[in-house]
């Protein structure tokens, strides 16, 4: 089956980074945008996993992973180069509500990082499922380009109307309108 696409509320979501290199510290460049609440253990920390963890306040232990550290955490991000520890805290995982991402496998994967667009409150995510990572950060760039820096403002308007008219038929067609009147005059 493949993953559903979701958006989540993670503010108060305790999340755990198992490792320390150049792919945690890309999986915690993003993470922090969305949480605090993140511990990182690993064995080694690079200068900039290390830098991300000071600047945001993340706790660190720097030693390796220890059976039963996973306890406590929503989710669990395993991006080691120790791949048996990937399928290891997987399995120790199953059984709990503990949310598993592995970044060696999609076997042992509750959910996948996808690739993603954020311009103000417009989110656009691209996943190809695994299939092709790369593919997914070209898409990435291709939307990145077309989204006029417009669309901030816009959703900012939009959001504000819809705080001031009562919900009903009449304001879903008026929404619509407004919306279709925007594509028109901003994707060619
Ligand atoms: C399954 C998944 C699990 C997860 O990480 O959640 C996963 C797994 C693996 N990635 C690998 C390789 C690469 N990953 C990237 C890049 C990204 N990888 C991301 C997500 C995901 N990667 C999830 C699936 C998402 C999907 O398919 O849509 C992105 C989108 C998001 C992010 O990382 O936040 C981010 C782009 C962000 C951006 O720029 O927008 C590049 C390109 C590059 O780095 O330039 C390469 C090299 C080229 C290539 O392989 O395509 C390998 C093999 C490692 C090896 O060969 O050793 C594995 C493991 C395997 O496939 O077995
Ligand atoms: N999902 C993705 O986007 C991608 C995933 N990968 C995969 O990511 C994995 C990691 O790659 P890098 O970050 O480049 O490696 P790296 O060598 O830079 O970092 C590995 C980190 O894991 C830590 N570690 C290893 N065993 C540990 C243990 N038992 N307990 C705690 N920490 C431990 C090390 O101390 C180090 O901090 C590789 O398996 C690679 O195949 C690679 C490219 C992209």
């Amino acid at each position: 089956m493949s993953f559903f696409p979701m958006f989540m509320d993670m503010q108060d979501l305790k999340v755990l980074v198992v490792g320390g290199g150049n792919i945690a510290t890309e999986k915690l460049e993003k993470l922090v945008d969305f949480t605090k609440e993140i511990t990182v253990i690993a064995s080694e920390v690079s200068v900039e996993a290390n830098r991300l963890i000071k600047e945001h306040c993340l706790t660190l232990y720097q030693r390796a992973y220890r059976r039963g550290d996973i306890e406590g955490f929503d989710i669990v991000i395993v991006a080691t180069d120790t791949v048996e520890l990937h399928k290891a805290i997987y399995e120790e995982s199953r059984g709990s509500r503990i949310l598993v991402n592995s970044v060696d496998n999609t076997d042992y994967c509750d959910f996948i990082f996808p690739s993603y667009v954020k311009k103000n409150d417009l989110t656009i995510a691209f996943s190809t499922g695994g299939a092709s990572p790369a593919f997914a950060k070209h898409i990435r760039r291709h939307f990145e380009k077309i989204i006029p820096d417009s669309v901030g403002p816009f959703l900012k308007k939009m959001k504000a109307l819809r705080a001031t008219m009562p919900k009903g038929p009449e304001r879903m067609r008026y929404f619509d309108e407004l919306v279709e009147k925007y594509f028109k005059e901003n994707f060619k």
